[in-house]
Order: structure tokens, then sequence, then C-alpha cells
């Protein structure tokens, strides 16, 4: 099902939307933080989605307990450290890894520069020891307005030769992309690309403004583009990338099922299109599962599955030589 001839990436993975509930369990009474519950056992439906959640917001809530146990440094490096090894272990020969400094600090009050650095640290430490090659996006939390996100985009910048992209997650309903345009012309201003979550909770509108506005060259789900015919178009004309995330549409309610997905209509329209995870850690599931699902529930063939694998190397924010050496490492 996976074509072992064809790069595996993941794109769209958000290391704070991955912390093993193994993990929370152990920082949780490592720093003696209250859990939700006294067993192991107990504390998964906490943290992972059971069934699906109604909403894009409801769904965000079980990312909550993976930021609560971040007490210190350490613990955020840990948490970094365990996301490339998870990645290296589900197979991907390439990753991006997205985090929210300011949401990854707020609970214990942590230095955001020093989250910045100690994500840093943990993927350089997890990549010396596994086979997989990883670069970073920045995410702005648009939930917690246009100060937090310029807070954690200035202790971004600081370290920006470390990272290829900025983001913006969050509560795409309440905190429309619109309220962060000059936070984006300062990314870009400072080299780096911009992928932006829109199309999901919002309609093709918040496509359009992440796109003319933000400046974005990919959009994280963009599932409502289907509803635009005109964008469906400008999609395909110039080469913007969904980062695709079928499970996790599901668990935010965003579709009501996999049949229900828009891929197909993506892949018949000629846009660039790939699978990725989101928050694996959330919705228990790793990028195999993925590719299993399209199949299972929408039918794809394994020649569309190798087309979107392609997509994501594709896709990716790499140089053409390192896209080269990504490709060549599987001839
Ligand atoms: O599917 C998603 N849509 C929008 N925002 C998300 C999603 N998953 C996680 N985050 C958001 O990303 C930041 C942590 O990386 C948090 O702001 C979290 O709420
Ligand atoms: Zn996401």
């Amino acid at each position: 099902m996976i074509d072992t001839s064809i790069p595996l990436v993941d794109l769209h993975r958000h290391l704070d939307g991955n912390v093993r509930v193994n993990t929370i369990w152990e920082l949780g009474h490592q720093h003696h933080i209250a859990l939700p519950s006294d067993t192991l056992e107990g504390l998964a439906p906490f943290v992972q989605i059971q069934g699906k959640e109604s909403s894009l917001v409801a769904f965000l809530k079980k990312l909550d307990w993976m930021v609560a146990v971040l007490a210190d440094l350490d613990a955020v490096k840990r948490v970094a450290y365990e996301n490339v090894v998870d990645a290296a272990v589900s197979g991907l020969d390439y990753a991006e890894l997205r985090f929210s400094p300011y949401y990854m600090a707020m609970n214990h009050k942590l230095p955001l520069e020093g989250v910045v650095e100690a994500v840093i640290d943990g993927v350089k430490a997890g990549v010396k020891e596994h086979d997989v090659k990883i670069n970073l996006i920045g995410i702005m939390s648009r939930s917690f307005g246009q100060q937090a996100c310029m807070q954690e985009l200035d202790a971004l910048l600081t370290h920006k030769q470390h990272l290829v992209a900025m983001d913006l997650a969050g509560d795409e309903l309440g905190f429309p992309g619109a309220l962060f345009n000059s936070h984006f012309n300062k990314a870009r201003d400072a080299g780096l690309a911009v992928t932006a979550h829109a199309g999901e909770a919002a309609g093709a509108e918040s496509m359009w403004q992440a796109i003319l506005e933000l400046g974005a060259t990919r959009i994280g789900h963009g599932v409502n583009a289907v509803h635009d015919p005109k964008l469906m178009e400008y999609l395909a004309k110039h080469k913007i990338g969904i980062e695709s995330c079928p499970t996790s549409n599901l668990h935010t309610s965003t579709v009501a099922d996999y049949q229900q997905h828009p891929l197909r209509t993506f892949m018949d329209a000629g846009v660039l299109i790939g699978l990725n995870t989101d928050d694996p850690g959330v919705s228990a599931i790793d990028i195999e599962h993925e590719y299993r699902v399209v199949k299972a529930e929408m039918g794809l063939t394994d020649a569309e599955l190798a087309l979107l694998q392609r997509n994501g190397v594709e896709m990716a924010f790499l140089s053409d030589s390192e896209r080269k050496a990504l490709y060549a490492a599987k001839a």
C-alpha cells in the first residue's frame, strides 16, 4: 500500500498534538501535576478521540493535557525528541513537525525562546539517532489573539534558521486570518514560507484570505474549497498544496465520514494534495493508517495512493536538491 520506492512524508504533524499517553502520565507524576485519571488506561480517553468530537474547538481540548505536563524545558525537549522517534518508527523518510511555543509555554509560564530552543535541541538529539529527515514549522495559535501570536512569532524568528515556514492554527471561526496579516508580513520578510490552517472550520473565503493576504503557498485541510469552483481552479493552476488530514477531519466533524471526504474531488480537479496525520497522538493514528483508510473507505487505487505519496514530496518545504536527495535515497 505504501510504495517503498517513493519517499514517505508527513507535512502536517503537530508535535504538541503528539505527546504519548505514557509520557503525559510520567511527566504528570514527575512534576506532581494532578491528572484526570489514577490509571494510565484511564488517562487515554482524556487525551485521545473516542469516536469523534462535535467541532474543531472541542477536538482541540484534547491537546490541552499534552501541554499541561510541560513543566520545564526538559519536558519540552523530551516531547520533541520522542516526536522524531515516533516519526522514524512509523516509517517516515521526512516529516515537517509544527509547534506553537505560546501553547507549549503557557501552563507553566516557560520562556518562549527557551521552548523554541528546547524543541530544536530535542529534534537534533532525535535525528542523531534515527534515520529520518525533519524540518520545523512555527505555529501561531490564533485562539490566544494577536498579541500572543506576535510574542510567539518573535521567539520563533530568533531561531528562524531552524524553521522552514510559519503556520496559523487554532480557532479559525473565532479568529479569522485577517487579524494576522502583519504577523505574516513579518514572517515572509524573514524569509519563511507560509502554510495556514484554512477551510477547515470556516469556508473558502478563509482560504482566499490565507493565500492572497497571508501569502500561503500551502493550506492545511482546505476541505471547504470544494464549494468554490474558482478556488479549485486557482489551487490547481498555482500549485497551492493541500495538506489533507482525513481522519482529523472526521474527528473534528469537519466531514461526517470518510465517504463524504472531498479528497477525490481535489485529485480529479488536478489539485496537489497529500496525506498527513495532523495530531497523531490525539487521533491515535500513524501515517500508514491514512493510506489504509483512503484505500478501504474511499476506494482509491494503489496508483492513486502512489500519486498522493509523490504529491507529498512535491509539496514539501525542501530545496530542489534536498527533494532530489530524498527521491534518490529510495531509488
Ligand atoms: O486540526 C487542527 N486545526 C486547527 N488547529 C489545530 C489543529 N490541531 C492542532 N491545532 C492547534 O495547533 C496548536 C498546537 O500545535 C494549538 O493552537 C492547537 O489548538
Ligand atoms: Zn493541524
